[in-house]
C-alpha cells in the first residue's frame, strides 16, 4: 500500500528558530543532566538551530556529540549522524536509548529484521527517532540517499552532523576514502544545515573540509585545544634499564587505574600485556591480529572494569568512551602530533586530573621515520597519495620528535602545533618539562650521550624484526590501519551496499603492495646495508650500557624462537624432540655471536634466524641444531651464559659460528669485526668441530623465494579447476581463515 505523503517539507523559517540560551540549557540538564555547556556546545547549536552550517573544532572528550544531541531534541525532525565506525555508533545509540531519548542507528551488523523496522519507522510519515546514525558507506548508496530524500522533501530532516569531519581530508592523520562520498550531501540536500565536528585541529585540514562538504559560510567555531587535566611527560627509553617494567611501575604506582597503552606492533602488545598480567596487573591486549570475539570481549571486558588496562594498537581507536582513563601510555612514539593528541585525549574525558606518558626511543624514532619515508609504496594505489605526501608526514613527524627532544613546555608544544598562541603559564606546571626542569635538561643531556642520538639523517637501524612482514606491507604492524578502510574488519565499518567497491579498492591496495614490493626490498635492503657499512665501521672500542642485551630482550627472543619452531613444525610436520631447548640454543647462537657488538646486531640476527626457519626443511633444522645430545647441552649452557662475564664464555657444545656465512649482511659484519676490539672474544668462540651448515637466507633472498611460492601457487591454483574448486569450499567452510587484508 502506498504510505501517505505529508505536506511538503515545513517552510524552511522551521529551520531558522531561534532558542534563547535558557530553554537549551533545560533541555541538557533535562536529559543529560549538565548544568552548563562547555567550550563551544551553545554555539554550535544556536548556528545549526538558527539553518546555518557550522564548523566546530572541539578538543577530544570536550562534547562535541551534545552539539548534535540538544537539536534532535529541540527540533522536530530527525538529526542524521554519519559515523565512521559501527562501535562508536553502538556505544552513543546505547548510552541515548538508557536517557529514553529515541535513537538508532543502521548497520551491517544488524539483523535483517530490525533494519526492517527502521526503514518502516523513516517511511511512516512521523518517525519516532530523532537522532539516526549512519556510516558514510550507506549515506553514498543510491537507496538510502532516495529515502533521506523523501525524508527531507517532508521536512523531516532538521540536520546532518558529520563526526569525525577530519576523515573527509587527506590531510587528516584518520583519511577515510568513504568520506569523500559525503562531498554531494549539499547539492541533494540543500537546505538542511550541516554541521562538521573534529577535533583536528590543523588549518589545511579545516579548509579541506569545509571545502569538500562544501559548506555554505559557515560559522566557524573553534574551542581551545588544551587539556588541561592531563600532565604530560616524556620518558626516554634509552635511559631506562627496562621499559617493561617502568611501565608497570608506573600503573601500580599509580593505584591500578584504568589505563590505555598504545604500540606499533602487535607482538609488542601481546608481550608487555603478558609482562604486566604477570606483575599483578589486570590487563589485555588488543589488536587487528585478533578475532572479532576475542576483540569485542577485551573491549567490554575493559568498558566495564574487568580489566583496567589494555595494551593496544591504534586499532583501539575513535569511538572509545571511557570516562576515567586516568593514564595512557605511548609505549612508541606515535607518526604526528594529530595522533598523538587524539590518543592522549583518551585521558580524562571525565576532567579529572589524568596523566599521558609518552616513551620515547631512538631506534623508535629512526623506525618511524623510515615507515614514513616508505609508507608510498603501501599507498601508491591511492590517488591523493604522492611523494610529498611522505615528505609531509616526516614534516608532521618531526613535531613529534621536537615534542620529545625538547626541554621546552610540553602543552605549549602541543597548541603550538595546532596554531593556539599560548602564554607561558597556561602550563601551570603540569607537565614533566615545566614541573621539574632541571631534571628535564639533565636526562636530555644524557639523551644526546647516547651514540645513536645524531644519527638522525642516516639509515635506520635494521629493525626487520619477524613482525615486521614486508611482503604484506607490515601486516603486524598496524600504522597504517587507520589510513586504509580497506583493512578494518567487517564489524568496524558497514559494508552496506556498495562492499563491490570496498572489494575492488582492497584488491588494487592488495596489487599495489605486490607490484612495488620490489622497490620496497630493495629500500630495505639498501638501510641494512648502509647501516652496516656506516655504523659498524664507526664502532670505536668498548660496548656502551645502552647497547647491551638485556635478560628481558633474550627472553622475548627466546619467545619469538619458540614460536616460530612450533610454527615450522607445523608447517613441516614433524616434530623436534625439544623444542624449547632448541629455542634456547638457536638464541644462544644469536647472544654469544653478537653480546659484544650490540643490541642491533643481536636483533638482526634473531630475526634472520626467525626468517630461516620459516623457509627452511626438517634437514636443516636438526643439522643446525647438531645432535640431540647437543641440544641437551643447550640449557645448561645458557644458564652459564647469563652467569659468566663476556670474557669468558664459554664455547657451546654446538658449533656455533661455523656455519658457512652467507647471509651478506653477517659477511660485512664479520669482516669488520676483525677490526674491533671484541673480535678477539668472538674468536675464541672456535668451534671444537666443522659441519657445514645450510646458509640463513638475506631478508630479500626470503622474500623472493616466498615470492616465487606464492607465484607457483598461483600456477597450480589456475591450472587446476578441481583444485580451485576444492580450495573456494575450503574457504567458505573456514571463513576465520580467509587471509586479511592487515
Ligand atoms: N556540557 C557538558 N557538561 C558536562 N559534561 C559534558 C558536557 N557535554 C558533554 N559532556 C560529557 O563529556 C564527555 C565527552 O563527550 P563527547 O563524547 O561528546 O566528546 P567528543 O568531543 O565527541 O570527544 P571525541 O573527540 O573523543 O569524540 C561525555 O561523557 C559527555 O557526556
Ligand atoms: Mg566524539
Amino acid at each position: 500500500m502506498k504510505k501517505a505523503l505529508l505536506p511538503p517539507r515545513a517552510a524552511s523559517s522551521s529551520h531558522k528558530q531561534m532558542f534563547k540560551k535558557e530553554e537549551l540549557e533545560k533541555l541538557l540538564e533535562q536529559h543529560f543532566g549538565h548544568s552548563g555547556f562547555r567550550g563551544k556546545q551553545l554555539e554550535a547549536i544556536q548556528a545549526v538551530l538558527s539553518g546555518r552550517d557550522c564548523f566546530c573544532l572541539m578538543p577530544t572528550g570536550g562534547g562535541k556529540s551534545m552539539c548534535y544531541q540538544i537539536p534532535a531534541l529541540a527540533k522536530s525532525g530527525i538529526v542524521l549522524v554519519i559515523s565512521p565506525l559501527i562501535a562508536l555508533m553502538e556505544n552513543q545509540v546505547a548510552v541515548l536509548k538508557k536517557k529514553g531519548i529515541p535513537a538508532d542507528f543502521i548497520s551491517s551488523t544488524q539483523d535483517a529484521c530490525t533494519r526492517e523496522k527502521i526503514h518502516e519507522d523513516l517511511d511512516s510519515g512521523k518517525p519516532s527517532v530523532k537522532l539516526l546514525y549512519v556510516t558514510p558507506e550507506l549515506v553514498a548508496t543510491v537507496r538510502f540517499m532516495t529515502k533521506l530524500k523523501k525524508l527531507y522533501d517532508r521536512g523531516l530532516l532538521s540536520l546532518i552532523a558529520i563526526d569525525e569531519a577530519h576523515c573527509i581530508s587527506t590531510w587528516g592523520h584518520d583519511f577515510r576514502p568513504s568520506y569523500r562520498k559525503l562531498s554531494s550531501l549539499r547539492s541533494q540536500l540543500q537546505n538542511v544545515p550541516i554541521l562538521a565536528l573534529t577535533a583536528t585541529a590543523v588549518p589545511k585540514v579545516e579548509k579541506d573540509v569545509i571545502q569538500s562538504l562544501s559548506l555554505q559560510q559557515p560559522t566557524i567555531l573553534r574551542a581551545s585545544f588544551n587539556r588541561a587535566n592531563i600532565f604530560y611527560e616524556v620518558r626516554y627509553k634509552d635511559l631506562l634499564d627496562n621499559v617493561y617494567n617502568d611501565i608497570a611501575n608506573l600503573l601500580k604506582s599509580s593505584g591500578n587505574v584504568c589505563s590505555i597503552i598504545y604500540c606499533l606492533e602487535r607482538s609488542t602488545c601481546n608481550d608487555l600485556s603478558d609482562h604486566l598480567s604477570n606483575n599483578g596487573i589486570s590487563s589485555a591486549a588488543y589488536h587487528a591480529g585478533l578475532k572479532n570475539k576475542m576483540r569485542s570481549s577485551v573491549l567490554d571486558d575493559w568498558l566495564s572494569s574487568k580489566i583496567q588496562v589494555v595494551v593496544a594498537t591504534v586499532a583501539f581507536g575513535m569511538g572509545i568512551d571511557r570516562q576515567d582513563v586516568r593514564i595512557v601510555c605511548h609505549y612508541n612514539i606515535p607518526k604526528s602530533m594529530e595522533a598523538f593528541y587524539q590518543e592522549s585525549g583518551r585521558a580524562g574525558r571525565d576532567q579529572l586530573p589524568s596523566r599521558s606518558v609518552l616513551y620515547y626511543g631512538l631506534d623508535d624514532r629512526s623506525k618511524m621515520e623510515f615507515i614514513l619515508r616508505n609508507a608510498d609504496v603501501k599507498k601508491s594505489q591511492s590517488s591523493s597519495f604522492s611523494d610529498s605526501t611522505s615528505k609531509k608526514a616526516l614534516a608532521d613527524f618531526s613535531q613529534m620528535v621536537e615534542y620529545s627532544e625538547g626541554s621546552g613546555c610540553r602543552r605549549k608544544k602541543i597548541l603550538q602545533t595546532f596554531g593556539e598562541q599560548v602564554s607561558a603559564s597556561v602550563c601551570q606546571k603540569s607537565c614533566d618539562a615545566c614541573k621539574h626542569p632541571n631534571l628535564v635538561s639533565t636526562r636530555l643531556g644524557e639523551l644526546k650521550c647516547v651514540p645513536k642520538f645524531n644519527k638522525k639523517d642516516g639509515p635506520a637501524p635494521v629493525f626487520i624484526t619477524s613482525s615486521f612482514n614486508a611482503t604484506s606491507g607490515g601486516g603486524n604492524c598496524e600504522f597504517w590501519n587507520r589510513d586504509d578502510e580497506a583493512s578494518f574488519s567487517d564489524g568496524d565499518i558497514s559494508s552496506s551496499d556498495d562492499g563491490e567497491d570496498a572489494l575492488s579498492s582492497l584488491a588494487s591496495s592488495t596489487m599495489s603492495s605486490k607490484s612495488r614490493l620490489g622497490e620496497k626490498l630493495k629500500a630495505l635492503e639498501h638501510a641494512e646495508e648502509r647501516y652496516f657499512q656506516t655504523t659498524v665501521q664507526k664502532k670505536s672500542s668498548g660496548l656502551p650500557d645502552k647497547k647491551a642485551i638485556s635478560e628481558t630482550m633474550r627472553d622475548g627472543s627466546k619467545k619469538r624462537l619458540l614460536n616460530a619452531l612450533n610454527q615450522a613444525q607445523v608447517r613441516l610436520g614433524n616434530q623436534l624432540s625439544d623444542v624449547e631447548a632448541s629455542a634456547t640454543f638457536l638464541e644462544n647462537e644469536c647472544f654469544k655471536k653478537y653480546e659484544k657488538v650490540g643490541k642491533t646486531f643481536y636483533n638482526s640476527q634473531v630475526a634472520a634466524t626467525l626468517r630461516w626457519l620459516s623457509s627452511c626443511c626438517y634437514q636443516q633444522i636438526t643439522d643446525r641444531l647438531c645432535t640431540s645430545s647437543s641440544m641437551a647441552n643447550a640449557a645448561s649452557s645458557e644458564e652459564r651464559l647469563t652467569n659468566v662475564t663476556s670474557s669468558s664464555l664459554p664455547g657451546s657444545a654446538c658449533p656455533v659460528g661455523t656455519q658457512s656465512e652467507t647471509s651478506r649482511k653477517e659477511e660485512a659484519h664479520e669482516n669488520v669485526q676483525v677490526d674491533q676490539p671484541c673480535s678477539n672474544s668472538l674468536q675464541m668462540e672456535s668451534p671444537r668441530e666443522k659441519i657445514d651448515l645450510p646458509p640463513i637466507p638475506s631478508f630479500s633472498d626470503f622474500a623472493s623465494k616466498k615470492g616465487k611460492e606464492r607465484q607457483r601457487d598461483h600456477q597450480i591454483a589456475r591450472g587446476s579447476q578441481r583444485k580451485a574448486g576444492e580450495f573456494e569450499k575450503h574457504e567458505r567452510e573456514n571463513p576465520d581463515k580467509k587471509p586479511r587484508h592487515r
